[in-house]
C-alpha cells in the first residue's frame, strides 16, 4: 500500500502544488512553520476523511480562500484509488473515490491505513486516562470497524443512564429503566473490554520486543490493561459478574449521579523496568515508549490485514539519541514512510535508503539532492 502522488489547492499554506511520492521514504525538510506537518495532515485526511489536528474544516482552508482541495492516487495491492476531498468554508466536505461521490465522509473506506506519530502523542503517556482510551479506541477501530460502532453506542447508553440517575428522585420506574439500560451496557461493555484486553495483550508482546531493541536491551517495557470489571474466561460469567457489580454500586451511582463501573473508566499502566513510566520516565524515555507502541501498531496492522500501513512521523527524531534513531530507520525499509524534520543532520543517518528529500519552504515543495 502506498500513496503515489498528492495535489493540494488552497490547503493551509499550499496554493496549488502537485508532486509524486516515493514508495519508501519521503523526507520533508525545512525550517519551522514552512508547511511540513501540513503535508502529513493532507495524507492523513486522504486516509481517514478527517484531520488529526482539528475538527473544524474551516481551519484547513487557506486563510484567504473559501474552498480547498486534496487529491491523491493511492495504490492498494494491485489496484488504484483516486481519493478527492473538497472542503468548503460554509458547507460540509465532499469526498469522491474514483469520481463517485460518498454520502458522508464517515463512509470513506479509502483502503489506505495510516499510523501516525506526532509530538502531541506524548499525552498518551503524560496525559489523563481519557487520552489512553482514545488511543486504544483508534487503534482497535482500525482493525475492527465494528468496535467503533460499539464505542459510540456504549457512550450513548451511558449518557442516558447518567441522565436517568440525575432524575432518579422523581422516577417511580427507576428500577425497571435501569434494568433495561444495564443489560445493554453490560453486553456492549463486555465486548469493549474483551477487545481492549486482547489488543493490549498483543500490543504488549510486540512492543516489549521493539522497546528492548530500541534501548539496546536496557529497558523492559510492560503495558497493563486496567479495568474495574473482572475479566473472566467464560463470557456469560463475566457479564453476570459485571451486572452484579453495577447493582452493588447503584447506591453510590445514585448519590454521585454517575456510573462508576465500566470501560469508560479504563486505563493503561506503563512500566519501564517495573517503574511507572508516567511518574519516573524521562522525556526521552516517554517518547521512546510512544514510538515502541506506535511501531507495534504498525506490526499489528500488518499481522491483521496482511499489508503494512503507511507511516506518518511528524518530528519524530527530537530527543532521540543516535542509537534510537538508527533503530527507527531500520523500520522504514519495507514501509512507505513520511517523515518531517528541521535537521539536515538527520539525513546522514538515512544514507543508503531508497528515499526522496523534499525541501519545504513557505508552502513550496522542491525535490532536494
Ligand atoms: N488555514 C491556513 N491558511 C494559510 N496558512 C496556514 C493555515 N493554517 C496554517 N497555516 C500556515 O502553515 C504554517 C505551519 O505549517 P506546519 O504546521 O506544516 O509547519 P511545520 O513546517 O511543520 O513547522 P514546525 O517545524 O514548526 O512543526 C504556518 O506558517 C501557518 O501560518
Amino acid at each position: 500500500m502506498n500513496v503515489e502522488n498528492i495535489r493540494l489547492i488552497n490547503f493551509r499554506n499550499y496554493k496549488n502544488i502537485e508532486f509524486k511520492l516515493n514508495k519508501n521514504l519521503n523526507i520533508f525538510i525545512g525550517n519551522n512553520a514552512q508547511g511540513k506537518t501540513n503535508l502529513i495532515e493532507a495524507i492523513y485526511i486522504c486516509a481517514t476523511g478527517k484531520s488529526f489536528r482539528t475538527n473544524r474544516d474551516k481551519e484547513i482552508i487557506n486563510f484567504c480562500k473559501d474552498e480547498a482541495y486534496i487529491g491523491s492516487s493511492v495504490r492498494i495491492e494491485n489496484y488504484n484509488k483516486f481519493i478527492e476531498i473538497k472542503l468548503h468554508r460554509d458547507k460540509p466536505k465532499r469526498i469522491r473515490i474514483n469520481k463517485t461521490e460518498l454520502e458522508s465522509y464517515k463512509d470513506l473506506n479509502s483502503g489506505l491505513n495510516v499510523v501516525i506519530f506526532t509530538p502531541e502523542d506524548l499525552k498518551i503517556v503524560k496525559g489523563g486516562p481519557n487520552e489512553r482510551r482514545s488511543f486504544l479506541d483508534e487503534g482497535i477501530s482500525r482493525i475492527k470497524p465494528i468496535y467503533n460502532y460499539n464505542i459510540n453506542k456504549y457512550k450513548k447508553i451511558l449518557f442516558q443512564r447518567n441522565n436517568l440517575l440525575r432524575s432518579s428522585k422523581f422516577r417511580k420506574d427507576l428500577k425497571e429503566l435501569l434494568d433495561v439500560f444495564d443489560n445493554q451496557i453490560v453486553k456492549i461493555g463486555t465486548n469493549i473490554i474483551l477487545n481492549r484486553y486482547e489488543y493490549i495483550e498483543k500490543l504488549n508482546s510486540i512492543s516489549r520486543d521493539i522497546h528492548k531493541e530500541i534501548t539496546y536491551k536496557q529497558e523492559d517495557l510492560n503495558l497493563k490493561y486496567i479495568t474495574n470489571v473482572p475479566i473472566l474466561e467464560d463470557r456469560l460469567e463475566m457479564e453476570k459478574a459485571y451486572l452484579n457489580l453495577m447493582k452493588k454500586n447503584l447506591k453510590r451511582d445514585i448519590e454521585y449521579t454517575t456510573t462508576e463501573i465500566g470501560p469508560h473508566r479504563d486505563d493503561i499502566d506503563m512500566y519501564i523496568n517495573e517503574n511507572d513510566a508516567r511518574i519516573y520516565g524521562s522525556q526521552g524515555q516517554q517518547r521512546t515508549i510512544i514510538l515502541s507502541i506506535i511501531l507495534s501498531e504498525v506490526e499489528l496492522l500488518k499481522n491483521e490485514k496482511g499489508t503494512y500501513p503507511v507511516l506518518l512521523l511528524d518530528d519524530v527524531f527530537s530527543e532521540l539519541d543516535e542509537s534510537r534513531k538508527d533503530f527507527l530507520i531500520l523500520f522504514f525499509k519495507d514501509i512507505q514512510t513520511f517523515i518531517t524534520t528541521t535537521e539536515g543532520e538527520d539525513l546522514k543517518s538515512m544514507e543508503g535508503l531508497n528515499k526522496t528529500i523534499f525541501l519545504i519552504e513557505d508552502g513550496n515543495v522542491k525535490i532536494g539532492g
